[in-house]
């Protein structure tokens, strides 16, 4: 008797353990983690919430899952939840140019071309000296600066000649960056001509030279230096272009200003922009613009409305036009009509990296009296950086 107690309280142990562990595994697989107590709280590894999607045929393991076989539902893959995106750190504007100056070098230049030809002939005649003018004026150099700097070479060349390359590299340099001007003022004008009002840098260009682009790379160039900025979408003419500022913005950050009507008032959007700066306490509100060239009175009238409208708000202190360096001649031409219709202040050369013809930097400052300020060398998103003449020219020698 004692013994079939015994058995029966065993037996009974065990059902009652087994029940127990079930429920235990249950709640542990559903993921129903309790906190200890109120101030101890379990980390749980975020639960992926399963959409109400129909629940998929499960597959067998160990079936091999051909892309064939009709009966096979994969099942998708659920994204987390989707987490702002961190900022990101731009790069610092000092080191862009020790990265970007190789792509000078490695741009084919007919500048470049022409002095390391001249520096490999055995001896200076008067050929050697044509062919290299006229490879000059093709870099577009302009004839002017290919004129005076095959007239400087050549009277320097003729005293100690190129039996010493080192010293004839000497001396291409030095006329080299006479020619593009250290002295020049290169730094952008962000101080505001009333204390407590943003700065503000309208950018104005043709469409396509990378006019967008530019404010983008600028915003992240300021940023970098510790600036707040605001963007103002004034190039109302194309709509995906204000989508593309912002992208640009989002990821340092930076706000944009813009209309969601398509072609609303350019003006209206840029004097926006403005004023949310001032009532930010905004550092610098970069306005891109619209540069569409059907007659010079239309885009006057277009950026000197603009700017006007701009400045019942605060004066624009810069105003940076965007050329792209391998249009050459073109690019010229868009130049001057812009130099003509409003008061460029600065030159941002793009796509420097993929032009042949180095020298306009040269050409366009003389023609305009205009410094360039910034070039852009690249797509990546820091490939825009503070033109420096020497910097410029090691690039060209491919130093
Ligand atoms: N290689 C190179 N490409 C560049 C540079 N700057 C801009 N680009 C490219 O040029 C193209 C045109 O740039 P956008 O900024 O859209 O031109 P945009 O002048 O603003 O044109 P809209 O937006 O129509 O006004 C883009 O593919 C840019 O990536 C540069 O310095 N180097």
């Amino acid at each position: 008797m004692l013994a079939v107690i015994g058995v029966a309280l065993i037996v009974g142990g065990i059902v009652v353990y087994r029940e127990q562990r079930r429920q235990e595994l249950e709640g542990s697989s559903r993921g129903e983690l309790t906190p200890t107590t109120e101030d101890e709280p379990v980390v749980v590894a975020p639960t992926v919430e399963t959409p109400a999607v129909p629940a998929p045929t499960p597959v067998a393991p160990a079936e091999p899952v051909t892309p064939t076989s009709p009966d096979v539902v994969v099942e998708p893959e659920v994204d987390a939840e989707p987490e702002t995106p961190a900022l990101e750190t731009p790069e610092a504007p000092v080191s862009r140019w020790a990265r970007l100056r190789r792509r000078l070098a490695g741009s084919n230049n007919a500048l470049a071309r022409a002095l390391s030809e001249l520096l490999s002939v055995d001896r200076l005649d008067a050929d050697v000296w044509d062919d290299f003018e006229s490879t000059l004026i093709t870099s577009d150099l302009g004839v002017g600066p290919a004129t005076e700097l095959t007239e400087a070479l050549r009277s320097q060349l003729a005293i100690d000649g190129i039996a010493d390359p080192e010293r004839a590299r000497e001396i291409l340099r030095a006329e080299l960056i006479k020619l593009v001007d250290p002295t020049l003022d290169r730094s952008l004008n962000l101080t505001p001509a009333v204390e407590g009002d943003p700065a503000v840098v309208m950018v104005v260009g043709v469409n396509g030279t990378g006019k967008t682009t530019t404010v983008g790379k600028l915003a992240r160039v300021l940023v970098a230096e510790g600036k707040t900025v605001v963007l103002g979408a004034a190039d109302t003419f194309r709509a995906a272009a204000a989508e593309q500022l912002a992208t640009w913005g989002d990821r340092v950050g930076v706000e944009t200003v813009r209309s969601d009507v398509d072609g609303a008032d350019p003006a209206s959007v840029a004097f926006d922009a403005v004023a949310k700066g001032a009532a930010d306490g905004t550092d610098v509100v970069l306005v891109d613009t619209a540069g569409r060239l059907h007659t010079k009175t239309g885009l006057m009238d277009e950026l000197g409305k603009v700017k006007r409208v701009i400045e019942k708000k605060a004066p624009v202190t810069e105003v940076l036009l965007v050329l792209d360096a391998t249009t050459g001649q073109n690019g010229m031409t868009q130049a001057r009509i812009f130099a003509e219709v409003v008061d460029v202040t600065g030159i941002v050369l793009t796509k420097l990296d993929g032009s042949a013809k180095g020298g306009i930097v040269v050409q366009v400052q003389r023609e305009l009296g205009v410094p360039v300020k910034l070039v852009g060398l690249g797509e990546g998103v820091d490939d825009l950086a503070p033109f420096d003449a020497e910097g410029f020219v090691a690039g060209i020698l491919g130093e």
